[in-house]
């Protein structure tokens, strides 16, 4: 979406007369960039205008016609949707008389619902609320809520739940609100047991199977090729940056450490390392935000990942308002930086110098002792970890969970019902 806003941006801006680049920038941080201008506050109350048979929104200036394609596709009768599955039924495209308005009438002068009835014969109701839902789905529909970014203040009070809770009703939630809102939560009090630790994992959602298998249990052995299964410190990164799809959750669990020391974890805020670059050096952030980034996994016999096309350490959407939904850095996996050598190339290490000075500064990383009966599930589409190095053996088990499925779970569990049917039609 960015790279489309930046050539559509750039193409507009090739007919314009020669603009400085400050004047680009914020252009473009305007056209592009996570914060577009807030809906206006206290906006007039939406209302259905029905005039000669077509179905308005809005007054004056604001006044839309709402389509009819777009009406029915918003229909959940049981005709519309299929009631089992909550998959759609007609096809306003293979039948084009489903999509046109013949009729709309209120339903009654006391409410402001109307009734639409389509050139196929079938009748809909519409509700003033499923209009105001269009413009309201954003939120529940990828379970935004208020991120609290944060830096190594957040060791005085790290966000954990009692596994005794997750056998109640309110521990999923509250363990998924946790995530939701700071990258990471612990569960603390729990068997040391794999057992239990997968078991945990798949109340939440599938593990996902990668070329380490699924449940992982591993040591520093190197079985599997990479630095993870050594005994080597690891610098703050987010994992499978090399995946089309990275995965979303992660799970950390010590099962024991025996005859060594060290091993410490660490964990950094990567939406405050995007908010501090934004706020520094705005053009750094856009270069952060554009520049395709390739990533590899090479090390296992007979396999060589690496994504569908390169992605930014920051990718941004203007779904989402707040900053990137996504941060990918691996410093030691990335495979190729997508601009042309010399000033460009210059300007995206210029770039990502800043991104890992953040990163790497003690006073934006949490360091803590992993410990049996404590595990540690975090946003790898956020967070970072890392690992000082260690002697001895080390145990740790855990798993990957897609980030489609982390955010279902979020949903409902803390998200109404209603909410979450109204999300799937409408927005
Ligand atoms: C599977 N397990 C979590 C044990 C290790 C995974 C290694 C992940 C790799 N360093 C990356 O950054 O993608
Ligand atoms: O061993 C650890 O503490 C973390 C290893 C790691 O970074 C990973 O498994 O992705």
């Amino acid at each position: 979406m960015r790279f489309l806003a930046g050539a559509r941006l750039a193409a507009r801006m090739s007919s314009a007369p020669l603009i400085r680049r400050t004047q680009f920038v914020r252009a473009y941080a305007a056209a592009s960039n996570s914060k577009p201008p807030k809906q206006p506050t206290g906006a007039a109350p939406i209302e259905l205008l029905i005039e000669n048979g077509i179905l308005n929104v809005g007054r004056g200036k604001f006044k839309v016609e709402v389509p009819g394609r777009w009406l029915r596709d918003q229909c959940a009768c049981a005709e519309c949707r299929n009631p089992e599955t909550a998959q759609r039924q007609i096809n306003v495209f293979k039948n084009p008389d489903a999509g046109k308005i013949a009729d709309v009438k209120r339903v009654s002068s006391e409410v402001p619902d109307v009734e639409v009835t389509f050139r196929d014969g079938h009748r809909s109701v519409v509700s003033v609320q499923q209009i105001r839902n269009k413009l309201r789905m954003r939120d529940s529909r990828y379970g935004i809520v208020n991120i609290a970014r944060w830096r190594a203040e957040i060791s005085e009070n790290p966000p954990e739940v009692q596994f005794d809770s997750m056998q109640r009703g309110d521990g999923m939630a509250n363990l998924l609100a946790n995530i939701r809102k700071y990258g990471f939560c612990f569960i603390d009090n729990m068997p040391a047991t794999p057992e239990a630790s997968q078991a945990l994992l798949e109340d939440i959602g599938p593990i996902r199977n990668t070329h380490y298998g699924g449940f992982y249990d591993f040591t520093s052995d190197l079985s599997s090729k990479d630095t993870a299964y050594t005994s080597e410190s690891l610098e703050p990164h987010t994992d499978t940056t090399y995946f089309t799809d990275p995965i979303g959750l992660q799970a950390l669990h010590l099962l024991s450490h025996t005859d060594g020391e060290g091993g410490l974890s660490s964990l950094v805020d990567g939406f405050a390392a995007s908010a501090h670059i934004y706020k520094e050096d705005n053009a750094a952030y856009l270069t952060l935000c554009h520049t395709p980034v390739f990533a590899h996994a090479s090390g296992n016999e007979g396999v060589s990942i690496q994504p569908v096309h390169g992605f930014p350490v920051l990718n941004t959407s203007r779904e989402h308002r707040n900053g990137p939904f996504q941060i990918r850095w691996n410093n030691a996996d990335r495979a190729g930086v997508r601009a042309s050598l010399g000033p460009d190339m210059d300007r995206w290490y210029d770039a990502a110098a800043k991104f890992d000075a953040f990163v790497n500064d003690p006073k934006n990383q949490y360091w803590f002792q992993l410990k049996p009966g404590r595990m540690l599930l975090f946003d790898n589409w956020r967070v970072l970890h890392g690992r000082s190095a260690f002697t001895g053996k080390r145990r740790m088990c855990g798993g990957y969970i897609n980030r489609d499925d982390f955010i279902s779970k979020y949903r409902m569990t803390n998200i109404s019902k209603e909410e979450i049917e109204a999300s799937t039609v409408t927005g």
